[in-house]
């Protein structure tokens, strides 16, 4: 298979920071701190994205990586990096093997510093680019509720391989979402699940255990019959996608059922299983540029499990432009035998405003 090495490595390094952010997570001082955005970032996400880049430069030291943290502010807050670093060095794989083949253990609180430092790449159309977005859903996380660790490889610009590790969905693929899916889905017994795609090669989901990763199965997103059935999914933050736009557009098509909130790309995981039907993602601020780790692995995922994933005005989302998608708005996923009629109502209630 292509993108073998590159798959098993991101698999891998995906369980690994995993690991990490549930301990972290049930610990009290998460350790937050407000970006210049406001948006959260905790010990956690610092955490993870340590991990998968020591594990991305042990076997891949040429490729570039655009990860969303920098190490700046923890060099200027020792306390914190501190933490950090104890939750570092307490984060192993139970198969030791595995934790071998990812190279290791980081060595000391400065590797780990320089480790986060290595994610500054601008991106661009050009060589072999990681993604990493080491907690996604930082709002979701922090409440109990759904988020994902994130890891896509981009050669020239294309998603090849996609990595989501959603350890707050159930590892049944046939389990329905309900409208309380992003609400204290704490590690509860039978949750946690790993998607992977390569591009060309399909998309599976696994169980993310502690132990060695289990063998996958290919998912396929449900057919849409009636799409007045359909079950939508969008973010749980009306600051990041338009609720009423996509109440609006959930109304043109006769859907009934109330949508199903949930932070992170486990809505790219989640339809590509077919749990879901429809992702929408309405901007709601006109200059936004949603940010390619935001979307690389849940784009490819969707699309190899039967979807098509564009934009509100209908494009594929553009990876070659940098760190963000500037040549985007929104997002539009849904089983590609409805996914025009769909933009269709996206257009109506887009020009309607
Ligand atoms: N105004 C905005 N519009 C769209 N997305 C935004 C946004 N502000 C922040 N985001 C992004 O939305 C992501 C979460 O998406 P969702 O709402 O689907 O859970 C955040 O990721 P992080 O949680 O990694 O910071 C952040 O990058
Ligand atoms: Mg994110």
């Amino acid at each position: 298979m292509p993108y073998a090495k590159e798959l098993r490595i991101a698999q891998l390094a995906v369980q690994r920071a995993t690991l990490l952010t549930k301990s972290v997570f049930h610990t009290t001082a998460k350790g937050t701190v407000s970006k210049e955005d406001h948006s959260p970032v905790t010990v956690g996400d610092f955490g993870a994205q340590a991990l998968i880049i020591s594990a991305l430069r042990h076997h891949f030291p040429d490729d570039e990586i655009v990860a969303e943290e920098e190490a700046a502010e923890l060099i200027a807050n020792k306390p914190l990096s501190e933490r950090i670093w104890s939750y570092v060095q307490a984060t192993m794989l139970e198969d030791e093997s595995a934790e071998q083949e990812l190279g290791g253990p980081i060595q000391s609180e400065q590797e780990m510093l320089d480790a986060i430092d290595m994610g500054k790449s601008p991106g661009g159309a050009k060589g072999r680019i990681w993604a990493i977005d080491p907690i996604d859903g930082t709002k979701g996380f922090l409440r109990g509720g759904q988020y994902a660790v994130c890891l896509a490889l981009m050669v020239d610009g294309d998603v090849k391989v996609g990595v989501l590790g959603c350890p707050n969905l159930p590892v049944d693929d046939s389990a329905p979402l309900d409208a309380h899916a992003g609400e204290n889905q704490t590690d509860a017994e039978g949750k946690g699940v790993i998607f992977s795609a390569v591009l060309g090669e399909g998309a599976t989901s696994g169980a993310l255990s502690r132990g060695a990763l289990s063998k996958e199965a290919p998912i396929h997103m449900k057919p849409i019959e009636d799409i007045t059935q359909a079950t939508f999914c969008e973010s749980v933050e009306s600051g990041h996608s338009s609720h009423s736009d996509q109440a609006a557009i959930a109304k043109l098509l006769g859907i009934t059922k109330p949508s199903v909130r949930m932070d992170s790309q486990a809505k790219y995981g989640s339809i590509a299983r077919g749990a879901g039907d429809l992702y929408l993602r309405l901007p709601v601020r006109a200059d936004y540029e949603e940010k390619i780790w935001d979307h690389a692995a849940g784009d490819l995922i969707v699309r190899e499990a039967g979807g098509e994933v564009t934009d509100v005005t209908g494009k594929r989302l553009d990876f070659t432009l940098g760190r963000t998608l500037k040549a985007n708005k929104g997002v539009v996923a849904a089983p590609k035998a409805v996914h025009g009629k769909i933009l269709e109502a996206v257009k109506q209630v887009l020009s309607s405003k």
